[in-house]
């Protein structure tokens, strides 16, 4: 707990000034993929995100660590550094909390710092800067099982002795791996070694450290040469400028063909049940309202965005195996050079992969990215990339209008058009990074300098835990604001009631249908009806609600004996191809969303980019829909 209390400037200095109570404060520092996280999820409980390139964590995570005698300590994860001067925003946050200037937050009162030790060389310079810091340190001496596996035997009494702090062999990712670590944590301070007065970073301290790792390694007897390792191996096909890319373009096609093709089954299993289960409601309850509100609100909306949990865990799936394995920063490398022709830095492939997910974390994951304006272009194509949003909508078109089909007697036709609209996402949001690069004309090319990690088996566990967070996050949201937009959808399209004797729907007479008119007025010329016109709306909140509110509006369409149907044949029925296709289209650049818009907001600091990105993305949709819509028409699938 910390109390910050801005006071008056004394004598020119502009410092907050900091109150704190509470338990000791132990930050975990070290360089991009050393293994933080993981040991700060196996000493905390946490499940904070793992993977295998550098830059995973943009931001300070804090947890508690509970002694065997129950005294508590609290941990901070914090993103990697190379160095003390911080070259971007993810690096600053490291490097504010080490110097005490982070908002909030007191200088620590302990470090850990943790090691690759198979990449001793690198590391080992940061240590001496932390040191220098004056705060009491323990060095965590992590991924000794890959050293091992790899040859090499680090003498640890003697490190820590040349070193002159505290040195802890750890494994994070297993089990009893950190016993050691948890004992330094509960040992005095004083056997950490005494806080002195932080020393200033200069050049000569710089060369003084680069001089000492050296000595340091060759004490050892850790300078020499390693004979090539797999990784390098391997990576003598997957950086190939040839097999390389046609690796990657593989490893992308297999994973949407895959998530049409092994979701079929779960898929059908969740839609009977739902079926089921609005047969059942109706049967049991009687006619009214609630029924009404229940079964052709509650269950045909929620039940229709559910079905997709399997497809969406499928891509999932893919994902966290490619970063888990270290896979990325390959692609990242493969591409750089197309990146470079747009204008944009192979830095940016991170970001723009982790939009996959879900553009928030990929804004977030530009703070990797040092340079300002490179930064900012990521931000603003970020939502170009297709999210797992949008993953439900594309497949209910795809199902409702595309056949099954297969193409050259092996692919999978649904695939092909799915990987085609990744491709469509992908190819805009270049189309703009060159754009944006011909008008302001101002880049420079930016040579890049990334890690390679050593390539991993992806740890079943931790896919396992990964995909269940997904299910949970997809699950709670199904459950949260896709179930209270779809309710509030059911009453908009339910009232006012039409009046008495008509025959009509009540939708048609309703408030969401008076409203779909009227944005029709604007959307019909790309081939939006009303009924698609008003499902968009709650859709800024959360894309796949456009698929529940369609399911409802279809449910309370149908008058007299038609019975609800489920979404997919309604609408392969009462749209036309062209229309399918564009709004397909809409949802490749699918401007409405609202956290994607506060994410901007957050971390551009500027409500001024929030408008830009509204306004270009809907100038953007609507454009690319009028053509889709008109060419579509005019091949005669209007
Ligand atoms: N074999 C082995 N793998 C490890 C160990 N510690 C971490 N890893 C793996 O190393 C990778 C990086 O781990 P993270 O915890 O994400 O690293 P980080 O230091 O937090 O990385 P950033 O947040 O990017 O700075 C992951 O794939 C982990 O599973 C270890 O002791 N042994
Ligand atoms: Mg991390």
């Amino acid at each position: 707990m910390s109390l910050t209390c801005h006071a008056r400037p004394a004598q020119g200095t502009a410092q907050p000034i900091h109150f704190h109570r509470g338990e000791p404060l132990v930050a975990l520092v070290g360089t991009p993929n050393c293994g933080k996280t993981a040991l700060f999820n196996a000493l905390t409980g946490s499940r904070q995100k793992v993977a295998n390139y550098a830059g995973v964590t943009v931001e300070r995570k804090e947890g508690l660590f509970v002694a065997a005698d129950g005294r508590k300590l609290r941990i901070l994860d914090l993103p990697g550094i190379y160095s003390l001067s911080p070259r971007s925003p993810d690096e600053r946050v490291t490097v504010e909390v080490l110097r005490g200037q982070a908002r909030g937050e007191r200088r620590p009162d302990r470090v850990i710092c943790v090691v690759d030790a198979t990449n001793l060389r690198r590391n080992l310079r940061l240590v001496l800067a932390v040191k220098r810091l004056g705060i009491p340190c323990v060095v965590a001496l992590n991924m000794v099982d890959l050293a091992e596996r790899r040859g090499i035997a680090i003498d640890v009494p003697r490190l820590a002795a040349e070193l002159g702090v505290p040195v802890v062999p750890t494994v994070a990712v297993r089990k009893d791996g950190t016993q050691a670590l948890r004992a330094w944590l509960q040992a005095p301070v004083d056997e950490w070694g005494a806080a002195a007065a932080p020393q200033a970073e200069t050049f000569a301290t710089l060369e003084a450290d680069h001089d000492a790792v050296q000595r340091i390694l060759s004490t050892l007897g850790l300078d020499r040469h390693l004979p090539p390792t797999r990784s390098d191996r391997i990576d003598r096909v997957v950086l190939h400028p040839v097999w390389g890319l046609a690796l990657l373009a593989l490893v992308l096609f297999l994973m949407f063909q895959a998530v049409f093709a092994w979701a079929e089954a779960p898929m059908e299993w969740i839609e009977s049940a739902m079926a089921w289960l609005g047969e059942a409601a109706t049967d049991a309850l009687p006619a009214g309202w609630l029924t009404s509100l229940l079964v052709e609100g509650v269950i045909a909306g929620v039940g229709a965005v559910l079905v997709f949990l399997p497809q969406i865990l499928i891509l999932f799936f893919f994902i966290l195996v490619l970063e888990e394995s270290g896979y990325l920063p390959r692609a990242a490398f493969l591409l750089d050079r197309f990146m470079a022709s747009v204008g944009l830095s192979g830095r940016s492939f991170i970001p723009l992969l982790s939009s996959f997910a879900c553009a928030v974390p990929g804004i977030m994951a530009t703070r990797t990215i040092a340079n300002p304006r490179d930064r900012l272009l990521t931000i603003m194509i970020a939502p170009l990339m297709t999210c797992s949003a949008r993953l439900p909508v594309y497949a209910l078109l795809i199902g409702a209008f595309i056949p099954e089909r297969t193409v050259a007697g092996l692919f999978d036709l649904r695939g092909l058009v799915l990987f085609g609209l990744y491709l469509a996402g992908i190819a805009s949001a270049m189309a703009v990074a060159w754009l944006v690069k011909r008008v302001t004309d101002r880049h420079l090319p930016r040579p890049l300098m990334m890690e390679l990690p050593a390539y991993h088996w992806p740890a079943l566990r931790n896919i396992a835990i990964g995909l269940w967070q997904r299910a949970e996050i997809f699950l709670k949201r199904v459950g949260s604001v896709i179930l209270a937009l779809t309710v509030l959808m059911w009453f908009l399209a339910s009232f006012p009631a039409p009046p008495p004797g008509s025959s009509a729907p009540a939708i048609e007479t309703s408030l969401a249908g008076t409203l779909g008119r009227l944005l029709a007025v604007v959307l019909e010329p790309i081939g939006f009806n009303w009924q698609i016109s008003i499902a968009l709306v709650p859709s800024m909140a959360a894309r796949e609600v456009a698929i529940s509110a369609l399911a409802t509006v279809y449910a309370l369409s149908a008058s007299g004996d038609d019975t609800a149907q489920a979404l997919t044949p309604l609408i392969a029925e009462n749209w036309s191809l062209a229309t399918g296709l564009s709004l397909l289209t809409w949802f490749i650049f699918a401007p409405q969303c609202l956290s994607t818009l506060a994410a901007v907001r957050r971390e551009t600091g500027s409500w001024k980019w929030v408008g830009v990105m509204a306004l270009y993305l809907f100038g953007l949709a609507w454009l690319a829909c009028y053509a889709v819509y008109h060419l579509a028409v005019a091949l005669g699938w209007g």
